[in-house]
């Protein structure tokens, strides 16, 4: 409960003496007092008191005082024909919603009408078209296996999808994989019970009732849905603790039975992103947090035409495969499509016009389709046997099994356009629903009806005539219903038999038996209509709900072929390839590869080739800005797409299948985030060091930056090592650590690439292209230089570089096992083997003392200097540092 939800006191307080209306406002919010009442009155919902004051607060409502014979009490109402958009808002301030709506007819209601709670709205169970967005929305639930009876898996993730049905639950070995599944899942909400680990989701967390997690009633409650004895203890809690909290947001709909199958998967059947790699390779959402178009690499390579393709793509590239063969199958069909432009956009018009049938199937069998949800059914079911008869030639396995796969339910999509009519209105309650000729008892009723109405039609001229009265008139009010209205001035004329019914000023209303016989007939029959109507169509829907499987299996059709559509309008982008794939023993190679979601941004792009052997370290040096991050970025990005089954942004790729693929993202990158701690960079880090393996692709950007130079430095060559040494990972790390460069005449499979820049007179020029080598390490006194800094001050920077490039390599050398020659420096001039005896993080300046506090003050000098961020410094900035740094060197 929350501080405004459960009953308002002032009302609980003294609930006998309210009016029954505000009693039952009162029982509704005491029964759901973790969620915020809305309690249907006429065309609002209303809420009363706090719950009120922050309903109004929350969507700009007026708050009103609401005065009975109890007293006076704060009220504010939502309108009931656009909610929606009211409790979007309460939803995302963190809220849950529970709507009470009237479940009396108010007709028959003896006393106040009956509400009672039909629906718990919560950011991951929202079911309403108006809510959701196109894209999946989970609700999760992670459980851990009682430490006792050492059950394995350690945990579960359980995750469903409400509005479409899809369910699944996958075991995790340990908290740091359930927490990276969770992340992949990226639910909307997450479910927490007391024996429930935490995770940090990037979500609201609902705290459920932990009897739900109990094996027992999770059992229980699995068994409506699956085999419960599928699956083990830990998932079967999760998950079917998972699903009573469904069931119970969906109020009195109860079973989900469009859940029909609860699928068990292993994430290591996938190649494994976790929220980092997700994060920084910018694949659902850009680092700045935002899905703008094009930024991010799902919007880039998205050409799907439907909703249910749109879901399935974010679900490839979310998890990539790892089946060599699985891969190829989609390649096939991507490649195929690729090349037949025709059929593509055949298919491509075709899946135009389907409806998300998924959400639809899951709204007939929760019995809330409407009739024009029916007739979506059938739209979409209409374009399969032309999908069918366009794949008749296809080639490729994949399509070919597609093509006979796809189910055209004829006699369901015939069903519903014999029986719903072509416009049918939005309500079913209120006639208009079912075609003419379906139902023989309806068309007699009907027919009833529209005889009544022609007679009454007929009427006002018939009178006219046997009156002689020329301006008789027929009429209807709500009040009296049909009546003859004659005017004063033509009283005399009346026949015996009509009834005065209303007097007016001018005229005088009547009626006569025949007319309130024909009255009561189109009453009654209009009536019978709406009913039979109402019931015919219930009827038509349970029979689609029994299709509801098969409906999911076209569902699932449509959502591969749009997916493989988009992947195959992408391939046919210029310079796209197919990938192909080895064992693995091979490097990973990759020809003029692009960054797929800069490429398209930048039409100056330069392509950049990748060349990383089994095991292989490549260290990047280069200035910021030069492209190192874009191009580590672009390799991992290659591989995921491909992964997925997609073609390339390269000339040739060949790849290994990579079972992860790992990124740790510098402080520095990170801060846009406003999450970047050393600790956080740790631990990452640590996370990669005990997961990788020699099929992982690891990427580092400036690892260890976020803390002192002789620190970030240890432990960016210590993690190299174990990579290299321990892990056999494929590996690239970008670094501005210049002194790791030496690694690679230390250890066969490390190497060096750089990206380099150009000065033309004070412009920079950066090539952005890569090449072998390590870059040259007085970069940052040439672009102070550039910058304007004084020569005096840049010639002093240089001396202290140099300085210090010529000691700081002896802490690096000593953490190495073996001793080094000092060769390969990054002017590629020859250095004198190492001073041993200097302490490691100590240079020696020139010019000053080599011992004690002087000695000191220069490694702190050398630190700082060595930390400018000089492609972030203004030129200002560089010269006010170098003079403080100027200063205090001379005052020495
Ligand atoms: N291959 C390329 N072709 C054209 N432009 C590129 C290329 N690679 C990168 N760029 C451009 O250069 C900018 C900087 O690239 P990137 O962030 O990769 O540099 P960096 O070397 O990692 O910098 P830092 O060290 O500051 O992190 C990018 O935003 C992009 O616009």
């Amino acid at each position: 409960m929350s501080a405004v939800t459960g009953p308002p006191a002032e009302l609980a307080e003294r609930r006998d003496e309210l009016t029954p209306m505000l009693q039952q406002y009162v029982d509704r919010c005491a029964e759901h007092d973790d969620a915020l009442v809305l309690f249907r009155v006429g065309d609002f919902y209303k809420t009363f008191c706090g719950i009120a004051e922050e309903v109004a607060r929350l969507c700009e409502l007026t708050l009103i005082e609401r005065e009975d014979s109890t007293g006076t009490y704060a009220a504010a109402g939502i309108p009931v024909d656009n909610a929606a958009e009211y409790i979007e808002r309460l939803l995302d301030a963190g809220h849950r919603v529970a709507v009470a709506d009237q479940v009396e007819d108010p007709s028959e209601a003896s006393g106040i009408v009956e509400r009672a709670v039909t629906q718990i709205i919560t950011p991951g169970t929202v079911v309403d078209d108006e809510l959701l967005s196109p894209d999946s929305t989970y609700v999760a639930a992670v459980v851990g296996a009682d430490a006792d009876t050492g059950d394995a898996p350690a945990y579960a993730v359980a995750s469903v999808d409400v509005s479409t049905g899809e369910c699944r639950v996958a075991p995790a070995a340990d908290r740091a994989g359930a927490r990276e599944e969770v992340a992949r899942v990226g639910p909307a909400e997450l479910i927490s019970g007391p024996g429930t680990p935490e995770v940090d989701p990037d979500c609201p967390v609902t705290d459920w009732d932990d009897d739900a997690f109990a094996v027992d009633a999770a059992r229980a409650t699995l068994a409506e849905y699956a085999d419960p004895d599928r699956f083990a203890a830990v998932e079967a809690r999760a998950v079917g603790g998972l699903l009573a909290y469904a069931e119970y947001t969906q109020g009195d709909d109860g079973s989900l039975e469009y859940v029909s199958r609860v699928r068990r998967y292993d994430p290591a059947d996938c190649l494994r992103l976790d929220a980092a790699a997700l994060r920084s390779l910018e694949l659902f959402e850009n680092r700045a947090g935002g899905d703008r178009e094009g930024d991010t690499l799902f919007e880039t390579v998205n050409e799907t035409v439907c909703a249910l393709g749109r879901r399935r793509l974010a679900s490839w590239l979310r998890r990539p495969l790892v089946d060599r063969a699985a891969i190829e199958g989609r390649l096939d069909a991507v490649g195929e499509l690729s090349t037949r432009t025709l059929l593509r956009e055949e298919l491509r018009d075709e899946l135009r016009a389907a409806y998300d049938l998924e959400r639809l199937v899951s709204r007939v069998s929760r019995e809330r389709a409407n009739a024009r949800d029916l007739r979506s059914v059938a739209r979409t079911l209409s374009i399969v046997p032309n999908l069918k008869a366009a794949l008749a030639d296809a080639e490729s396995d994949r399509l070919g099994r597609l093509r006979d796969d796809l189910d055209e339910l004829r006699e369901t999509r015939e069903l519903i356009e014999r029986a719903i009519a072509a416009d049918p209105p939005q309500e079913i309650t209120e006639g208009g629903v079912i075609a003419d000729g379906f139902d023989e008892e309806l068309d007699e009723v009907r027919s009833t009806e529209r005889e009544g109405r022609a007679w009454v039609a007929d009427l006002e001229q018939q009178e006219r005539e046997r009156t002689g009265i020329d301006n008789l008139e027929v009429g209807h009010n709500q009040v009296h219903g049909y009546y003859i209205e004659v005017t004063d001035s033509h009283l005399d004329s009346v026949p015996d038999e009509y009834r005065r019914r209303q007097t007016l000023k001018n005229s005088e209303r009547f009626v006569t038996p025949e007319l309130r016989r024909r009255e009561d007939e189109i009453l009654g029959a209009a009536e019978r209509a709406d009913a039979l109507e109402y019931d015919v169509f219930r009827e038509v829907r349970a029979e689609v709900a029994e299709a509801a499987d098969r409906l999911q299996g076209v569902a699932d059709d449509l959502a591969d072929l749009d997916a493989l559509l988009s992947l195959s309008t992408v391939a046919v982008g210029p310079d796209f390839c197919r990938p192909t794939f080895h064992d693995g023993d091979e490097a990973l190679e990759i020809e003029a590869g692009r960054h797929p979601v800069v490429a398209r941004a930048q039409a100056e792009f330069v392509p950049n080739d990748a060349d990383l052997p089994a095991g292989g370290v490549a260290l990047i040096t280069g200035p910021n800005m030069s492209g190192k991050s874009t191009y580590m970025r672009q390799v991992g990005l290659i591989a995921v797409l491909a992964q997925a089954g997609g073609f390339v942004p390269a000339r040739s790729a060949s790849l290994p299948v990579l079972d992860r693929v790992f990124t740790r993202v510098g402080a520095s990158d990170d801060i846009a985030g406003g999450q970047s701690t050393f600790m956080r960079e740790m631990s990452e880090l640590t996370d990669i060091l005990h997961d990788a393996t020699e099929d992982s692709l690891v990427l580092l950007d400036e690892v260890g930056r976020g803390t002192s130079t002789a620190d970030g430095l240890a432990i960016a060559r210590a993690a190299t090592e174990f990579l290299h040494d321990e892990v056999g990972a494929r590996t690239l790390f970008a670094t501005h650590y210049h002194d790791l460069t030496a690694l690679a005449d230390e250890r066969e499979g490390v190497f060096n690439l750089h990206f380099t820049a150009i000065r033309d007179g004070d412009d920079v020029t950066f090539l952005h292209r890569v090449d072998d080598g390590p870059s040259s390490s007085s970069y940052g006194v040439e672009v102070a230089r550039m910058a304007g800094v004084p020569d005096s001050v840049v010639e002093r920077s240089r001396e202290l570089v140099e300085a210090t490039d010529g000691h700081e390599r002896a802490p690096a050398a000593s953490t190495a096992p073996a001793a080094t020659d000092g060769a390969g420096t990054a002017d590629g001039e020859s250095e004198a083997a190492s001073d041993s005896s200097t302490p490691p993080g100590q240079q020696t300046l020139p010019g000053t003392e080599p011992e004690g506090a002087a000695a000191d003050g220069a490694d702190a000098l050398a630190a700082e200097l060595r930390e400018l961020d000089l492609a972030r410094t203004t030129p200002l900035e560089a010269l006010n540092r170098l003079q403080e740094l100027q200063d205090r060197v001379t005052d020495r």
